[in-house]
């Protein structure tokens, strides 16, 4: 099935312009497969698939193809393998790290025309979906049975694209991210070749069976293979909820606050840092009246009397690092208008600095070291001279910082990369990681190095070039193909 080159890689790529065309012939090849509805090489079609939420420069593939099965997508890996010609799986194209750019050419796999949700299994909470199918597409068809599939990327990003970036967002808290949830996936390989990682139909909550290859896949960014289905674990809708907001003077008494909360074991669903430059934008684009200063977002759900203990323990906590303005709701709009502010902090902040491309870091630490690690972003963005509102995930640890700048000009780009490169590092230092959830994609594949050091390094490159050994599957991300040759 799958088999290591004969030739060494480097002679097979004497440069990288080995990688086929994709020329008349070979959209007739795929045609003849999915049908001539199904693929495209209009511009207009191949810009918009090679185009992410990243600032990184969008790279147009050469042709746009839609299968609608499982096995459209293998037939077309077939051809592509045999002509060498670059795979890109495409989602919903909201991902924050350049994933989905034709660095090298090559058909952009666009997976919007899978959307069946095969099934809903209710009383054992596992759903499996095809591709195409979108994180709100899910919960809007399950929260009749009382359901929820908590993993909430501010964007309405495909299940499967969250699969391959091993997305989180503010529930992982309580829910944990992608890798805690996906169950099992059908991933086609570059060579075509249909896998199921745990084993077709298997949904078991857990297993000791042999190697670990759905998370494998999960986080691979398409390098791997194109994952056409997968199944997911879903949780019951509490019984009640109630959303709260605190506002401190500082941010060191902010996060020390979420330490201490953790630190209680008080079981919250959710907890944001939101620091003053990043409510003030909030303010102006969701209409909030915010007092702009350090401030955390919380949820706490369970019963309406346990939900309550827990909101006033959460009170005594922040009162006691100097907190203001502590109020909690549970009425469903007003938590609503909240948690849609916040999923709406990247477009709040896009919007207060228009004609700027915007990048957002994604440290994550261990929380321990989550105070200062936020006062050092703050303090190196102040002598930097760079705008920082910040938002985090802070529960986990996780936060990011928005950079901007304008692409035209080099100084301020290379300004914003420095400024990431030494926060990730700080992070680093500290035992954390460069990203917690948006993935490695192009910006961050050097961090990777220093993140796992030579020997992981070493080891993710055998996995790749084993499961991939032309290298047609998303060229470029993850790991430089200069290190793969
Ligand atoms: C406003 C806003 C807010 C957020 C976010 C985005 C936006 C716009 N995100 C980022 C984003 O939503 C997240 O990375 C998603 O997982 C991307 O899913 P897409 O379907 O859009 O994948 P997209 O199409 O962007 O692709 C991303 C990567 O996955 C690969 N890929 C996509 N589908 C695939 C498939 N079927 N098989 C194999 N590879 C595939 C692509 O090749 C690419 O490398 C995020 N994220 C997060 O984790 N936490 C957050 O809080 C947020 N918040
Ligand atoms: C500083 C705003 C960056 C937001 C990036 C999107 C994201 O992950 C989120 O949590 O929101
Ligand atoms: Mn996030």
């Amino acid at each position: 099935m799958l088999r290591l080159p004969t030739r060494t890689l480097r002679s097979t790529f004497r440069s990288l312009s080995s990688y086929g065309k994709v020329d008349d012939k070979i959209v007739s090849l795929i045609c003849n497969i999915v049908g001539p509805d199904n693929v495209t090489t209009s511009e207009s079609a191949r810009n918009l698939h090679g185009t992410d939420e990243s600032f990184h420069p969008t790279r147009a593939p050469e042709a746009v193809v839609t299968p609608l099965s499982t096995s459209h997508v293998s037939e077309v890996m077939k051809i592509c393998n045999s002509h060498r010609i670059p795979v890109i799986p495409f989602g919903t194209g909201t991902g924050f790290e350049g994933g989905v750019g034709a660095l090298y050419g090559g058909v952009c796999m666009a997976m919007h025309k899978m959307t069946e949700i095969v099934e809903v299994n209710q009383s054992d909470f596992d759903a499996t979906v095809r591709a195409g199918v979108t994180r709100h597409q899910l919960n809007d068809w399950i929260r009749a049975d009382g359901l929820h599939f908590p993993i909430d990327p501010g964007a309405g990003a495909s299940v499967c694209g969250m699969c391959s970036t091993s997305a989180s967002g503010t529930n992982a808290v309580r829910y944990g991210t992608m890798r805690e949830n996906v169950l099992n996936m059908e991933v086609v390989l570059a060579d075509g070749t249909v896998i199921h990682t745990a084993g077709e139909g298997r949904r078991p909550k857990k297993t000791s069976c042999g190697y670990n290859l759905t998370n494998l896949f999960v986080g691979s960014e398409g390098t791997l293979g194109v994952i056409t289905q997968a199944t997911v674990r879903l949780h019951g809708i509490p019984e009640a909820t109630a959303a709260a907001i605190s506002s401190f003077d500082s941010v060191q008494n902010a996060v020390d606050t979420v330490v201490m909360i953790l630190q209680c074991g008080l079981p919250l669903a959710r907890i944001e840092f939101l620091n003053s430059d990043m409510i003030s934008a909030c303010n102006k684009f969701s209409n909030l009246q915010l007092k702009e200063a350090p401030t955390l977002f919380l949820e706490f759900i369970g019963s309406p009397s346990g939900v309550e203990e827990q909101a006033m323990l959460a009170e005594e906590l922040c009162v006691g690092n100097g907190g203001e303005n502590f109020s909690w709701a549970t009425e469903h709009s007003e938590r609503e208008q909240l948690w849609k502010a916040r999923h709406n902090c990247w477009y709040a902040v896009k919007a207060t600095y228009p004609g700027k491309h915007a990048y957002s870091t994604d440290v994550v630490v261990p929380v321990s070291h989550l105070p200062e690690t936020v006062v050092f972003c703050h303090e190196l963005a102040g002598e930097m001279g760079v705008p920082a509102p910040i938002v985090g995930h802070v529960g986990d640890g996780n936060f990011h910082c928005f950079l901007l700048s304008n692409q035209d000009d080099e100084t301020e780009t290379l300004r914003i990369k420095d400024f990431s490169r030494k926060l990730a590092l700080k992070a680093q230092s500290f035992g954390g990681s460069c990203t917690g959830e948006h993935g490695i994609g192009l910006g961050k594949r050097e961090l990777l190095i220093e993140e796992v050091g030579t020997g992981a390094f070493e080891t993710m490159k055998i996995v790749k070039k084993s499961l991939d050994p032309l290298l047609i599957m998303n060229p470029g991300k993850v790991i430089d193909l200069d290190h793969l040759l």
